[in-house]
């Protein structure tokens, strides 16, 4: 699914207005009454209190409207018009018109005024600012967003909690509204997946009022949210008469004194999703835990007992795994410059091979085109220096990867991946996904998806999707704190049963069949 910057909405705005022949106060209109559609249908005219904060712009012209559908039903409405400007828009003041035609006399609020008494139970439409915020509000309007956070009224954000911007970091944590809900028009916003701005909404959910097909499938998006209808077309079917060699050669390189459990999980989170064959290549110490633990896995051993010293192997891979658990002693340093000197086959690199890259930058240049770089924020910190905000970092990632013409992925609750000034932002995982080791199951997958012939792009992003639906799938089984690692690759093959399971709203199933 695209995500869109504001601009792009607007223009969307605009060839709907004109490719359909509405008006823009119908425009409105439409997607004011899918938010009423939405809130009736769960209250069912209970006589709860429902107070509306407007703004001057058109999100606060979409609470009007709601406002006015809401008293036609006869709901117990107080709406409060918040009048941070004087420039208020056309459709905010025809719908204005209308609530005073029936009688419905709103609350000004200005900057010295009494902010209405909110009690917990009653719930509050947030409609201040929309999309068209481009200031950190005044601050008499940041009392007014904090009289509604304090008030522990459950808070219905439209459009995007007001307060935050849709293409920049806020500078005031005190100016934005913390919503419960986040009805968002048409698409979702790059601020629901970021770390800093997306605790802000706390759920969100799409409202489709019909913008301009064609306008939006033409728009040229950086930003592409993941889900399972984007990554089942990339499904590689097996083949009948197919053999382990048609599935690729794996393999794994890391390991170290009292860390050679991240390369059975990442070997073992390799087979499970499907490559041909895979080796393991640890130091010495690692040889009877790892072909114990793991008898499908292959072994070579490094002439280092306790770390990998000099990485010789008389295999031909598709693809390596390199750095899980393999510290960052010199004589590993070492042992990695050499091998990247002479290198050609495509790697995914994380953990301590990234901390080691960090340290001997000149490394970089090493390294194949599109190979896959795996940190979590500390080692991308390290990897791409230090940021302001998530809109800086995603800047300079997406430059690291251009320059280094590599796929980085960023991890995190929602793991973003930057190739070519693109982003894919993943929508599965869960905060069980918190443990030891599950990024080394990551790691595992992405290589399992190369060795079998995805492209490393499409390989990096669809492991990352079914790394987090495993994820999902054995949290229901075991909960949130119990989830380890190898849980995670327990129910890889789940994973991927699950992408053909057909549920109602599944669209790409029945393009399937
Ligand atoms: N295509 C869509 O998605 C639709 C959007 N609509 C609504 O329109 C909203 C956008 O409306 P607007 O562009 O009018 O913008 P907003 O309603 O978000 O903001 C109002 C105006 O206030 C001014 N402003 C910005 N920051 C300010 C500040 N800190 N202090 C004082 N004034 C400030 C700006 O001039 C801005 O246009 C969307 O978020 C959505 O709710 C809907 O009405 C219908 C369709
Ligand atoms: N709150 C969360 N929600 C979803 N996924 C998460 C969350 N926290 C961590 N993850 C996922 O778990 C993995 C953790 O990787 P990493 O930090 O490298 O772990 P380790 O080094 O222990 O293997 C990443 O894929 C990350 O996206
Ligand atoms: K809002």
């Amino acid at each position: 699914m695209k995500i869109f910057t504001a601009q792009q909405i607007y223009e969307a705005d605009k060839s709907t207005i004109v490719n359909q022949q509405i008006t823009s106060d119908e425009l409105m209109e439409r997607a004011a009454t899918q938010l009423f559609t939405w809130l009736h249908s769960r209250l069912q005219g209970a006589p709860v209190k429902i107070h509306l904060f407007c703004g001057i712009g058109n999100n606060g012209g979409d609470g009007m409207v709601l406002a006015r559908h809401l008293q036609e039903h006869g709901y117990l409405i107080g709406v409060h018009v918040v009048t941070y400007s004087e420039k208020r828009s056309q459709d905010f003041l025809l719908n204005l018109d209308r609530l005073k035609e029936r009688k419905i006399w709103p609350n000004f609020i200005g900057p010295n005024d009494e902010l209405p008494k909110i009690d917990k139970e009653d719930i509050i439409v947030d409609a201040i600012f929309g999309i068209g915020l481009n200031r950190t509000p005044d601050d008499w309007v940041i009392k007014v967003i904090q009289h509604l956070n304090n008030s522990r009224a459950f808070i219905l954000s439209v459009d995007i909690p007001s307060g935050l911007f849709v293409d920049k970091a806020p500078k005031n944590e005190d100016s934005i509204v913390r919503a419960n809900h986040v009805l968002s028009f048409q698409a979702p916003k790059l601020i629901f997946f970021l770390p800093q701005t997306g605790i802000y909404s706390n759920q969100w959910e799409i409202l489709d009022i019909g913008l301009d097909r064609d306008y939006l499938n033409s728009v040229d998006n950086v930003y592409e949210l993941i889900g399972k209808n984007e990554v089942l077309p990339w499904y590689k079917p097996r083949e009948k008469f197919s053999h382990k060699g048609t599935y690729g050669h794996s393999l794994i390189i890391g390991g170290s004194y009292g860390k050679i459990g991240a390369v059975i999980l990442a070997s073992d989170a390799c087979l499970n999703t499907g490559s041909g064959l895979v080796t393991a290549y640890i130091p010495t110490c690692g040889y009877i835990p790892m072909q114990t633990a793991l008898p499908e896995a292959m072994v070579i051993t490094d002439t280092n007992e306790k770390m990998v010293s000099d990485i010789q192997f008389d295999i031909t891979p598709t693809v390596i795994g390199l750095g899980i658990g393999i510290g960052q002693d010199n004589i590993t340093t070492g042992a990695l410059k050499e091998f990247l000197r002479t290198n050609k086959t495509p790697l995914v690199i994380d953990a301590d091979a990234l901390n080691i890259i960090s340290k001997n930058k000149e490394f970089l240049k090493m390294i194949p085109a599109q190979s896959v770089l795996t940190p979590h924020p500390k080692e991308l910190e390290r990897l791409i220096g230090s940021w302001q905000d998530d809109f800086e970092k995603l800047d300079k990632a997406k430059a690291f990867s251009k320059q280094y013409d590599l796929i980085l992925v960023i991890k995190g609750a929602h793991t973003i991946t930057l190739y070519n000034g693109k982003g894919y932002i993943n929508t599965t995982g869960n905060p069980g996904m918190a443990t030891a080791g599950s990024g080394d199951v990551l790691t595992g997958m992405i290589t399992g998806l190369i060795a079998q012939g995805y492209d490393s792009l499409r390989a990096t992003v669809f492991a990352i999707y079914l790394h987090g639906r495993s994820g999902d799938l054995a949290v229901e089984q075991c909960g949130y704190q119990a989830l380890t690692a190898s849980e995670i690759i327990d129910f890889i093959g789940d994973a991927f049963l699950d992408l053909f399971n057909v549920q109602e709203g599944s669209g790409p199933q029945e393009e399937m069949e």
